[in-house]
């Protein structure tokens, strides 16, 4: 399978392909953290690609952060436009396959019927205008890519909803969540299980992908199941959109349709509450063994 350098290794989703990475033995992963690997620096990128000479290009470096990002624009273009920029030149220079990880937040969420690939993007938040810029430079530098549309991501690794919501439940009496955001939450780990998956069976099916957790949910009702399931007792009541004020827009409905990775991939998912419950298990024996 030859080297697969993965940038951005020391977010969530890096840890959570490093995690998979020992799991399934898979050979041949460099894991990359930006002090290494800055994706604005493209000499250095050229010299990493020069060292390796990767079959693949794992890109889960971005700016992450929605309402920051309403006010820090060029920022979050460069990370998110210019960055992926860099590593489709290089990809192209060295036959690398790049797999790019974009957002539900790439569409306005106006609708009320599951997304796909071909569905008009229009994003509300800057955070969403330049993943999609992102994703739009790609085709620019190289056919052979996989960019992988995800949402809600969250796992035992960095900072999540998941993480959050257990910390608040400790810290507070009531908790207030809006229940009008709906979308499917995804546990990273499956996501980055996909990712291998691509990678070992060699796929030759490049193009755009919607992957998430199966099921549909609000934040509401997914803060209720990480109570229940992690039995934490704290009051939470639903709120609107509106009775919780945030920078940035965020959209109302956001559910991926995954017909076209279950039939072209091959990939199995699992629904958002199976995998929930596996991340709070874990979460809950990294307590018990510290
Ligand atoms: N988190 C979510 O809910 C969702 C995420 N996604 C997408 O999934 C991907 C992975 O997200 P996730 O792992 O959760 O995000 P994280 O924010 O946890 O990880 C992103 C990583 O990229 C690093 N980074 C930032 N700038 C650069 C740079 N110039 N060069 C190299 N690395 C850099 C960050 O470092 P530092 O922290 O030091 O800035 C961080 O470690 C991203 O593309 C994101 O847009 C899609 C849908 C949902
Ligand atoms: C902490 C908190 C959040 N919320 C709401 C705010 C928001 O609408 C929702 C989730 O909060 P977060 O701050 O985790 O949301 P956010 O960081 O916007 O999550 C998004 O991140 C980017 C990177 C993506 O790509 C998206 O798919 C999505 O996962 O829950 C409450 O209603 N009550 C609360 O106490
Ligand atoms: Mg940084």
């Amino acid at each position: 399978m030859g080297n697969i350098l993965v940038f951005g290794a020391s977010g969530q989703l890096g840890q959570c392909l490093a995690h998979v990475a020992r799991e399934r033995n898979t050979p041949g992963l460099q894991f990359l953290p930006e002090d290494q690997a800055n994706i604005l620096d493209l000499a250095g990128l050229r010299a990493q690609f020069a060292r390796y000479q990767p079959s693949y290009c794992i890109n889960c470096a971005a700016y992450t952060a929605v309402d920051k990002a309403e006010d820090e624009v060029e920022l979050a273009r460069k990370i998110n436009r210019d960055g992926v920029a860099n590593l489709s030149q290089l990809c192209a220079e060295y036959g690398t396959t790049l797999i790019q990880i974009s957002t539900d937040f790439v569409f306005a969420g106006t609708g009320n019927q599951p997304l796909v690939e071909t569905d008009a993007s229009a994003p509300l938040s800057v955070y969403g205008l330049t993943k999609l810029e992102g994703e739009q430079v790609v085709p620019g530098y190289t056919s052979q890519y996989f960019i992988l549309r995800t949402s809600w991501l969250y796992s035992e690794y960095a900072n999540n909803f998941v993480k959050t919501m257990l910390k608040l439940g400790q810290e507070r009496d009531e908790l207030r969540v809006i229940w009008d955001q709906v979308g499917t939450p995804t546990y990273a780990i499956d996501l980055a299980g996909c990712i291998l998956t691509i990678i070992e069976t060699q796929s030759r099916e490049f193009g755009l992908y919607h992957y998430s957790n199966e099921g549909v949910t609000s934040w509401y009702d997914f803060a209720t199941a990480i109570f229940e399931l992690s039995g934490t007792t704290v009051k939470t009541t639903p709120i609107r959109t509106a009775e919780y004020p945030t920078k940035a827009t965020r959209p109302a409905y956001s559910v991926l349709d995954k017909t076209k990775v279950k039939t072209q991939l091959g990939v199995v998912i699992p629904h958002w509450r199976t995998s929930l419950q596996t991340c709070l298990e874990r979460l809950q024996q990294a307590v018990s063994a510290a």
